[in-house]
């Protein structure tokens, strides 16, 4: 079975880890620190949706994808897999997000 390109991506940034930050941009990011890498999810973010709303298909493309690099480094940092975050999404699967919120929110 192929490989996704999420687990390809996720294992090279695991690789990177502890690897030379003078040849590695990843390795660069987790030798600044979680904070570092946090704030470029942030910046990330933002560059994303800015995008979005200047309806630049191409950019929103480029942004989302540096978006989901610098959090699948947040995640792993965090030593959170996409394979959890699959769990999580099946875990989900069926339950209305309006339903949800009105059983959290009902006292
Ligand atoms: N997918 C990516 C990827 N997406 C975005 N980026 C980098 O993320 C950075 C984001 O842009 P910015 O302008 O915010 O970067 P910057 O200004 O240099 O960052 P700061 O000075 O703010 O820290 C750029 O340097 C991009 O090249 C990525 N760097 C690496 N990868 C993947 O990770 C692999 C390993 O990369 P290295 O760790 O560099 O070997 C690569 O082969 C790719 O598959």
């Amino acid at each position: 079975m192929a490989e996704d390109t999420l687990d390809t991506l996720e294992a090279t940034i695991r690789a990177r880890r502890g690897a030379d930050p003078t040849t590695s941009y990843t390795a660069k990011l987790f030798a600044k620190g979680r904070g570092k890498i946090a704030q470029k999810v942030g910046e990330e973010a933002v560059e994303t949706v800015i995008a979005a709303l200047t309806e630049d298909k191409a950019a929103l493309v480029g942004e989302a994808t540096d978006l989901m690099f610098h959090l699948l480094v947040l995640l792993a940092e965090c030593d959170v897999s996409l394979d959890d975050i699959r769990a999580e999404i099946r875990q989900r699967e069926g339950v209305s997000g309006i339903d949800e919120k009105a059983a959290r929110t009902k006292d």
